[in-house]
């Protein structure tokens, strides 16, 4: 709706004079086209569309002021020098009413106004703050246009790109306020406030400014090297910074993609032979009858999603099929959606029903506690399953109510079986003690509910582990965008090439640190950033 009445009043385009052109049309163009068009005065709400207390409309651009003037009056009972004044005070609430350009009252409401060294836009800025009525607001859409031609909706993100390019926002800010706006949960949240405060641009500005350095010293040996004898050691120094910079990105780089991962969600994968139990864990966790569970192994065919948020941290679940051979087509087809998903997952939960895990003593349920003494049988898992398992898997055994606790030499066996089939997993370590068993494997009963407040701990515990910031970024170093990382890893292969110049290739060398500052300057909007502006900006909403 906004879109489209958004087009409608876009400003026509102004074409460059054609040579066709007779020569009073000329005249009058060359006259336009020596001083740039006046930007547009762009509207927008601030605030969402629906009923509420208040909503918000703003208005940048040079003619906002206009707004003042013919749509604004002194609130009633105001005093005289109020009626007079024909500018709003500067960033100081006023109550005023908001009449239609014809005279007609349709709110009281508070005006703001931020001049142009105060506005994010560095142009005059009106902010009306409304009571919040669909209706008014949609007329008071319908209105602004009638002020003047150069009066027009915002675009989505206009604003902040208006702020982008006054130099008031870099674009690793402007990344980090559309992240907050669509932040879900705290680790999010935490993540892009961060990114919006400028801790990302200060350490790619800081990163820039030592690639700059290291070009300027191979700048100097190309300049003055031979003539002026500059000092041996420089090509030494510029070497060494570019040595500390590629240690320093790297460290950025190998953050295992969590700043990325936060953003976006962390996978879970839930995964293990049919009948394990799989789909009642996902209904546990979501803590409703997501997925269809029954006694018939393979009742469940495709993968069944949804997005939690887990301890502040945006996780997307997904349950699958079991794991089996079959003959069945469309259970194959599940099998296989099932291995893709744990294939991409960022944490997988392996669930293992124990009666199935350790067949031999299925029989002999009640008295597990005495079977510690005889050899327990070789526990049996699907290759299938088996294949997934890895050290970014919890193993969830399950169905503690139906068979009783596994023993500890059951459980023993079990990890030498594990380690013999080239297995690892979250938790498990070399030789590790009894004490730490409760981290190798999660025994549940998802039926009673034994154990689940363990596993959701023991589930928090390597979330934070593999995916919880420090405050401080030089602790945590973190790449939120996949724009960041493909400049680091530019910048990267830049400075690797630089470094394995031979020492009398300088013209060579110092083109290879030119392409590292600009590398670097694209992460921030620094050069040529054209083409990734419209890819940022689109992703935001109109009115920000
Ligand atoms: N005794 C017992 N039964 C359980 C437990 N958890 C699940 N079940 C039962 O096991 C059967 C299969 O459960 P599901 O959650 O559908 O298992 P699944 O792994 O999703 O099975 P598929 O979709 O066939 O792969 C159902 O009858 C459940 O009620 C448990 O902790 N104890
Ligand atoms: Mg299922």
């Amino acid at each position: 709706m906004l879109r489209a009445l958004g087009g409608s009043l876009r400003a026509p385009c102004t074409r460059p004079p054609s040579r066709a052109l007779p020569r009073s049309a000329l005249a009058r163009l060359s006259s336009t086209s020596r001083a740039p068009p006046p930007p547009p005065t762009i509207f927008a709400p601030a605030t969402g569309m629906g009923k509420s207390a208040i909503s918000i409309l703003r208005i940048s651009g040079p003619d906002a002021l206009e707004v003042w003037r013919r749509m604004t009056l002194p609130a009633r009972g105001r005093t005289q020098s109020e009626r007079t004044r024909s500018e709003p005070p500067v960033r100081r609430a006023v109550l005023r009413r908001i009449v239609a350009p014809d005279g007609e009252l349709l709110d009281e409401g508070v005006v703001l106004y931020f001049p142009p060294h105060s506005a994010l836009t560095a142009q005059p800025t009106l902010e009306l703050h409304l009571h919040g009525s669909p209706a008014l607001m949609q007329l008071l859409l319908r209105l602004l246009p009638s002020l003047g031609s150069g009066f027009r909706v915002a675009e989505p993100g206009e604003f902040t790109r208006l702020a982008f390019e006054a130099g008031k926002m870099d674009l690793t800010e402007v990344e980090g306020i559309r992240d907050l706006v669509e932040a879900d949960t705290e680790a999010q949240r935490k993540l892009a406030a961060r990114q919006a405060s400028g801790q990302m641009r200060a350490a790619y500005d800081s990163m820039r400014g030592e690639a700059i350095e290291a070009m300027a010293l191979i700048e100097a040996l190309i300049d003055f090297g031979e003539d002026e004898g500059i000092s041996e050691g420089v090509y030494e120094q510029a070497r060494q910074k570019a040595v500390d910079l590629s240690e320093r990105i790297r460290k950025y780089l190998d953050d295992g993609r969590r700043g990325e991962i936060l953003r976006q969600g962390i996978h879970l994968a839930i995964v293990g032979p049919p009948n394990a139990g799989k789909s009642s864990l996902l209904n546990w966790l979501a803590q409703r009858e997501a997925a269809i569970v029954t006694a018939v192994p393979g009742t469940t065919r495709d993968v069944v999603e949804l997005a939690l948020d887990f301890h502040g941290f945006p996780v997307h679940v997904a349950d699958t099929a079991g794991l089996r051979k079959t003959r069945d087509e469309v259970e194959a087809i599940g099998i296989e959606r099932a291995v893709a998903k744990a294939e991409t997952a960022d944490i997988k939960l392996c669930v293992l029903p124990l009666d199935e895990l350790f067949p031999s003593s299925s029989s002999s349920s009640s008295s597990s506690s005495s079977t510690s003494s005889t050899a327990p049988a070789t526990p049996h898992i699907d290759p299938l399953t088996l294949s997934l398992i890895d050290p970014y898997t919890l193993l969830v055994l399950n169905k503690l109510d139906a068979r009783g606790p596994p023993t500890r030499a059951q459980l023993e066996a079990l990890k030498g079986y594990l380690r013999r089939e080239g297995r690892r997993w979250a938790g498990a370590r070399a030789g590790a003690g009894p004490r730490e068993e409760s981290d190798e494997f999660a025994l549940v009963s998802v039926r009673d509910g034994t154990g689940l407040a363990q596993l959701a701990e023991r589930l928090k515990r390597e979330v934070k582990r593999r995916f919880e910031l420090s405050d401080a970024l030089e602790e945590t170093p973190i790449v939120t965008h996949e724009r960041h990382r493909r400049h680091l890893e530019d910048t990267l292969s830049s400075l690797t090439a630089f470094l394995e110049l031979p020492s009398d290739e300088i013209v060579l060398a110092g083109e290879e640190l030119r392409y590292a500052v600009r590398s670097l300057g694209q992460i921030t909007g620094l050069v040529d950033t054209e083409e990734v502006l419209g890819e940022i900006f689109r992703g935001f909403c109109i009115g920000k």
